[in-house]
């Protein structure tokens, strides 16, 4: 079935995916592309959506899309840098604001009887994030909407189906940002709601057919929700020419290894277990740099993967269930300018020896979506709800360089809080959840003895996408629990904190 598709078109804003986000929400299927990527074909897609940047239309370094075959032509909603866009190059006039406008408006007039704002009234709020301003709107603009300080808060082009806006739709507390893209994508652009967890099944199940025929592929399998589900997914298209590896990288949590291994068992799947420990810890020896650790876990991943794709005869894929969020971290989703905040151990492509082209059926789905997913595939809600656990598992959580023996010791601090929040059914109520070993050692007491020992911190946070997160205000009677049992069980610890940062400025790994 051929879906309806909205472009959006990268600039490399911050909020780029959540514009992708926001428009699936309304079950409307889209991709991004780099602005300087544009799909040749104009029929491939029924609207276009122009996202924020970080770069100014005044400046230098502005990024020049061009619209010729899509301007006038298709419906298209320019946000932020994309309204300066379309204002600066075609008649308007953009200039520096007096002040930087960022965070919280409200909307002080908007024009009566607009399809665009259907439903939005005056006063509704609004997000900004803006330094530049839109002083003169484009030959043809038509003003729909102003906030206190912004005058050209909203316009539309007359005699297209052009619409423009300076606030950002795509935030949470743009607060009728949601009904603003149904007005424009649903109304305006007359898109059907067609794309459901059921449809994404049936069309990547096609797809991965069509893409890997006969051919046979290694699959990354970690345990997690993302690797479970692009399994099934697999398994669905290629069946037995799916090879599942789990590689224990000696990081893993108390006991995970061996439990990971007998849940698979019953689900059709061709799981190999891959005990590359030493591998992996050998390789870590010394290394205290997050960034220098992360890569080195990396490269014995694909040590590994390589020997065991070696083992299997013609295997011509590597497959991952990579997600957005992985890949919108480490580098800029599309090529464009977003910073790099950490290289995730799975995203940067394969190197030359391999061979093996890569296969990441979730590439483009966020955490939520690919649980939903997995649901509408009759998955078992127990892999489905487990949290989050990064691929370079608890060495980004012993800070400093690892030894086997601080690996032991936070296993065992780990399985602790976990159970524990099992028992008191605060995990379903947590999205991720862990300890960090601190390379702080602190003086207590105990048994009138003096102690010299290590430091532990607990986290647990509450998310959606792993975008943004914050802490979890877990119940005091439980955290003095859970603290009194580590420290009493947990030979080398006797001190435990608890981790109150949001994301951001934090990130939820420590490294
Ligand atoms: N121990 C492992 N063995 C084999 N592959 C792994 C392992 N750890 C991670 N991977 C690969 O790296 C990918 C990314 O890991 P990541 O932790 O982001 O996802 P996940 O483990 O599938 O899900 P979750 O985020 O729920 O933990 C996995 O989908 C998997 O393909
Ligand atoms: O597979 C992964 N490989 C990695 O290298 C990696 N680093 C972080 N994470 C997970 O990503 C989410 C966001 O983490 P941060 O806020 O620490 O960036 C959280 O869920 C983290 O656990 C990783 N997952
Ligand atoms: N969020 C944006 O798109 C900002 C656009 C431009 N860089 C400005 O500061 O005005
Ligand atoms: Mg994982």
């Amino acid at each position: 079935m051929q879906h309806n598709k909205v472009l959006i078109l990268d600039f490399g804003s911050q909020y780029t995916q959540l514009i992708a986000r926001r428009v699936r929400e309304l079950n409307i299927y889209c991709e991004i592309h780099p602005f300087n990527k544009i799909p040749t074909d104009p029929d491939s897609f029924n609207a276009v959506i122009l996202s924020g940047s970080p770069n100014s239309v005044r400046g230098e370094d502005v990024l020049h899309p061009d619209l010729s075959r899509i301007r006038g032509r298709k419906p298209m909603l320019a946000v932020c840098y994309g309204a300066q866009y379309l204002a600066h190059f075609s008649g308007g006039e953009v200039a520096p604001s007096n002040t930087r406008e960022y965070g919280r408006a409200n909307l002080s007039f908007v024009k009566d009887k607009e399809a665009f704002f259907s439903g939005i009234s005056r006063g509704s709020q609004v997000w900004m994030s803006h330094s530049d301003t839109i002083k003169k709107l484009p030959t043809n603009g038509v003003l729909l909407a102003s906030t206190h300080d912004v005058e050209n808060a909203a316009y539309k082009i007359e005699g297209e189906s052009t619409y423009a806006i300076q606030f950002h739709p795509e935030v949470y507390h743009t607060t009728d940002g949601k009904q603003l893209l149904e007005n424009f994508l649903v109304d305006i652009a007359g898109i059907e709601q067609d794309w459901t967890p059921q449809s994404f099944v049936e069309e990547t199940v096609d797809e991965l057919k069509e893409k890997l025929g006969n051919d046979r592929v290694v699959l990354g399998l970690s345990g997690g929700v993302d690797s479970s589900v692009a399994a099934i997914l697999l398994h669905k298209a290629i069946g037995k020419n799916l090879y599942c590896i789990f590689v224990n990288n000696g990081l893993l949590r108390k006991n995970e290894f061996d439990s990971v291994l007998n849940q698979y068992e019953g689900m059709g799947l061709n799981v190999k277990g891959v005990d590359a420990s030493a591998r992996f810890l050998d390789a870590l020896e010394g290394i205290s740099d997050p960034e220098l650790k992360r890569k080195a876990i990396g490269r014995v991943f694909i040590e590994v993967f390589d020997d065991e794709a070696h083992a299997i005869e013609n295997v011509k894929w590597l497959a991952q269930g990579t997600i957005y969020p992985d890949v919108i971290e480490s580098v800029s989703a599309t090529g464009g300018p977003s910073a790099t905040i950490k290289s995730h151990h799975n995203v940067g492509g394969l190197p030359d020896f391999m061979k093996l082209k890569v296969v990441e059926p979730l590439k483009a789905l966020f955490k939520d979506e690919v649980r939903r997913v997995g649901a509408s595939m009759g998955m078992d809600p127990n892999i489905l709800g487990r949290h989050p656990f990064p691929g370079p598992g608890l060495a980004i959580r012993i800070l400093g360089s690892l030894t086997r023996e601080n690996v032991r010791i936070l296993q065992e601090v780990d399985a602790i809080f976990i159970s524990n929040l099992k028992s008191w059914n605060l995990y379903d109520k947590v999205w991720q959840a862990g300890a960090i070993l601190l390379p702080v050692n602190s003086v207590g007491v105990m048994g009138d003895e003096r102690t010299y020992e290590k430091c532990v911190a607990l986290r647990a946070v509450e998310s959606t996408d792993g975008m943004t997160a914050d802490w979890v205000n877990l119940p005091y009677e439980f955290l003095q629990k859970t603290s009194n049992e580590i420290i009493n069980k947990v030979k080398g610890v006797n001190r435990v904190v608890y981790d109150i940062s949001s994301k951001p400025p934090a990130t939820i790994e420590w490294e």
